[in-house]
């Protein structure tokens, strides 16, 4: 029995407010430093605000629309609808004394996970947030979240469906830890609609990570961060506060080829196999391929060590089945891809693992491709030792 809650939420949340946050100025003029767009590097790639033919940013609406790649009107109409609702979200995160969410019950929802992985009211509120936003977009079928047991249909004639981790990281939220937003968005596929409503959603939301159209993430940190591919490059628009709008910051990203951090749980040590073992003590010590020690960075919120692998390079793993094959692995993968590097779960590259299930987790290794190239070649790196860690 498929489910979808979101009328029963509190209306605070989601009154249908018109598509309009913020108020578009008129004629926006620029602030002179985005106008020389020169702001900072970070290991050679450069954050520059993109200036578009009239010297103002690009948008991401823009972008993705006529003036830019023009991805077609039904995926710029649901883009325009998924980046305001991570919009609310990115609001709500940065300032959660809202007494609503007291009303949610932690483990409430429509999840039936528990213990460790039950849903915070942070992960419920968001996938309400967004459910409700790709519901009034029209162009959804079927979505697929890591908060709700079963797909969720939207509207039959929708072209899309949407697999989503609404807000991962959500534990860390009382720390102010950053969070983010995973999604990948596929074609309908028109040859099931004759299905029963609860298969054909299921089947639309297995297919395969080599069939993505676009994914991407939102990163809720210092900045808010819409990173997305399109299937022609990766590229990352921050938000502009001043505006609201996500301005093109940094186009066609290219991950290092080799960097030099891994980014792993590494109390976990003493449950990893051996290969896995022996590759992080050999970079440890810089006597990897590439001749330097390696660093160790891990916030445990994987969107946010996924965007500091993409721009510095090096390798983010969890190598235990913990991490989503639908909804985070294979988005993630597509645009590591895109920008140049590989998404993998320690023997095959992930967009070609066909899901069976939902919810189905596997060890996941994303970043520079010389670095899991060279973590590949020790070949045991899949923790299969996994009691169910408490934190
Ligand atoms: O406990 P581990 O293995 O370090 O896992 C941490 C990972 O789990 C996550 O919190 C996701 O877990 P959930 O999908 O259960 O929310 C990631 O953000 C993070 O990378």
């Amino acid at each position: 029995m498929l489910s979808f809650t979101i009328f029963s939420q509190p209306t605070s949340y989601f009154l249908p407010k018109p598509h309009n946050f913020p108020p578009k100025p008129t004629k926006f003029s620029l602030p002179t430093t985005f106008i020389k767009p020169k702001m900072s590097t970070f290991g050679g790639f450069s954050i520059n605000a993109q200036l578009g033919s009239n010297n103002e940013p690009s948008t991401l609406i823009e972008y993705v629309g006529k003036g830019g790649i023009n991805v077609g009107d039904d995926l710029v109409v649901l883009i325009d609808h998924l980046q305001y609702a991570c919009k609310r979200i990115a609001a709500l995160v940065a300032s959660p004394y809202n007494s609503n969410l007291g009303n949610f019950v932690e483990g409430s929802g429509n999840s039936s996970r528990s213990g460790r992985d039950a849903p915070k009211p942070l992960d419920i509120v968001s996938n309400e947030i967004i459910l409700s936003s790709l519901q009034r977009s029209g162009k959804v079928a079927v979505v697929a979240s890591e908060e709700n047991d079963a797909p969720v249909c939207l509207a039959d004639d929708g072209p899309f469906v949407v697999v989503m981790d609404p807000l991962d990281g959500s534990r860390n939220i009382d720390a102010s830890i950053p969070t983010g937003t995973i999604f990948g968005i596929y074609n309908r596929l028109v040859e099931l609609d004759h299905l029963p409503a609860e298969e054909k959603a299921a089947l639309n939301s297995l297919q395969s990570g080599t069939q993505l159209v676009a994914a991407g993430y939102v990163l809720y940190s210092s900045a808010t961060i819409f990173c997305a591919t399109f299937g022609s490059g990766a590229h990352a628009f921050t938000l502009d506060h001043t505006t609201g709008d996500f301005i093109l910051t940094h186009p066609n990203i290219k991950i290092p080829p080799r960097g030099q951090i891994y980014s792993v749980n590494d109390a976990r040590y003493f449950d990893w196999p051996e290969g896995l073992r022996k590759y992080i003590d050999t970079v440890r010590q810089g006597k990897g391929k590439y001749p330097k020690k390696y660093s160790a960075r891990y916030i445990c919120s994987l969107v946010a060590d996924f965007h500091r692998t993409l721009l510095y390079g090096g390798i983010a793993m969890n190598p235990r089945d913990h991490l989503r094959l639908v909804y985070e692995a294979n988005p993630l993968s597509f645009v590591a891809e895109q920008a140049g590097g590989k998404g993998s779960d320690g023997k095959s590259r992930i967009r070609l693992i066909q899901p069976v299930k939902l919810h189905q987790r596997l060890p996941l290794f994303l970043g520079s491709p010389e670095d899991i190239e060279e973590l590949e070649s020790y070949e045991d790196i899949q923790q299969n030792v996994n009691p169910g860690y408490e934190v």
